[in-house]
């Protein structure tokens, strides 16, 4: 297992006042293990194909297939969607530097582009800097139906047409969505199947943001060259105590939905996040979708929070430290210690830190991050650390498995539903009418 959990900075007995008791971490691991025993039931049934999802091999021949009749010839490929259907792609792409500060802009052909957000000056400006002839398009909606991602295909659509390109839109454009049902609408697919636009089919028992380990995820993780059976080898990982029917004191997931319900249950409204790497920004926002929409009904839910170390330590950690008691921190480090540039021991010196002084940019982050976890719990706030040695596909793979399993069992143990999110409706269809009346 790549993932390495430990707890005990997040409870009474290893914190003392301000950490979770005993008491209250039992009784929370009870429930999850009950929640344990419906999640086999899922796997046996077929109900959560999500569950069978890290075992499954038969789809990636054709996610390999589309990615690289979208690699070929292509200077830069645009991903359109929101939410789930943008978020677990993200992530798996910033392994190969996507939206790391600084480094994503060297990053090699073809250029991948991520479009979640719709702002008009951003999409304006990226039509007209994009080579277009050699731009490949993935829109991406399971429902076909969200307006952001319409809205983006159609100007993008209209550019192609306006740019008088020879290559038609079915050269250069994919889709992902749903199957119609019952030979219904499907906006996504009514706009681009009359020009000829080959789609993927998104998988019909899998809710987007539990879609980073199908095509929706890992269809741009293989144009970025990603090996994406170890993505999925990684889940398998993840999955495994639940595939032998551990015990829930046993399953890394289960500990950690246990930790998030004692936590609920203690008025502990807000579940921080911080990773000390680059590489898990991206994954840290794709939590907070997951987190939230799965969470949060029926008056349940904790806030999610996403924090990036040690850059946050400047603007967050006063309130961590020093604010109200009402959180449950994940501090997540990789193995960074013994990496990048050396400090020269006489410049170190100049600068007043002859510390620094023959060590790596990587073993003060490393040390930030044990310092980060140590403090927290230091300040009696409880903290459950995460490291993962080595970021690669597979420790990736069993990180998104693992929250994905962590969320669904806290779902299921707050009794709440985790797989549907019926209050964001309504702010859409009031959008619709505002612009329908200008
Ligand atoms: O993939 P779709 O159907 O376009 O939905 C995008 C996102 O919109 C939501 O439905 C919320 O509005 C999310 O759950 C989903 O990931």
């Amino acid at each position: 297992m790549a993932l390495q959990q430990s707890i005990d900075l997040a409870l009474e007995t290893g914190i003392g006042e301000g950490g979770l008791s005993q008491a209250a971490f039992e009784a929370a691991l009870k429930a999850v293990g009950q929640a344990m025993e419906r999640l086999s039931d899922d796997d046996a049934s077929g109900r959560l194909p999500l569950l069978h999802m890290p075992r499954t091999t038969d789809d990636l021949a054709a996610v390999r297939e589309a990615a690289s009749w979208l690699r070929r010839d292509a200077t830069d490929v645009v991903f359109l969607g929101t939410g789930g259907s943008s978020l677990g792609g993200q992530t798996l792409a910033q392994l190969k530097d996507y939206a790391v500060p600084g480094a994503g802009r060297f990053t090699e052909s073809p250029r991948v582009h991520f479009l979640d957000n719709l702002d008009p000056i951003t999409f304006d400006h990226v039509l007209h800097k994009l080579p277009l002839s050699s731009t490949r398009f993935v829109s991406i909606s399971k429902s076909g139906g969200t307006g952001e991602t319409l809205m983006q295909t159609i100007a993008v659509l209209s550019a192609l047409d306006k740019a008088g390109l020879k290559a038609l839109p079915k050269d250069m454009f994919l889709g992902l969505s749903e199957p119609r049902k019952d030979g219904g609408r499907n906006a996504l697919r009514d706009l681009l199947e009359p020009e000829g636009v080959r789609f993927l089919e998104h998988h019909t028992g899998i809710g987007g943001r539990y879609s980073v380990l199908t095509n929706v995820g890992l269809l741009p993780a293989a144009v970025l060259g990603l090996d994406i059976a170890a993505i999925r080898q990684g889940a398998a990982e993840a999955y495994e105590p639940f595939r032998s029917g551990s015990a829930a004191k046993d399953a890394p997931a289960a500990i950690g939905a246990a930790l998030n319900v004692a936590a609920a249950r203690d008025g502990k409204g807000i579940a921080v996040t911080m990773a000390y790497a680059d590489r898990l920004e991206r994954f840290t926002r794709w939590w907070v979708q997951l987190w939230a929409e799965s969470i949060g009904k029926d008056g349940n839910g904790t806030q999610p929070v996403a924090a990036i170390g040690p850059v946050d330590q400047h603007s967050q950690l006063q309130l961590y430290l020093a604010g109200p008691n009402d959180k449950l921190f994940t501090v997540m480090t990789t193995g960074v210690a013994g990496q990048g540039p050396l400090m020269d021991e006489k410049l170190a010196k100049r600068a007043g830190e002859p510390g620094f002084g023959g060590k790596r940019i990587g073993d003060l982050v490393a040390a930030q991050g044990r310092a980060t976890a140590d403090t927290l719990a230091r300040n009696s706030r409880p903290t459950r650390r995460i490291h993962i040695e080595k970021l690669d596909e597979r420790a990736v793979g069993e990180l998104l498995m693992h929250f994905m399993l962590e969320t669904v069992l806290t779902g299921y143990a707050l009794s709440v539903d985790p797989f549907d999110q019926p209050a964001v409706e309504e702010g859409k269809i009031l959008a619709k009418q505002y612009l329908a009346q200008g």
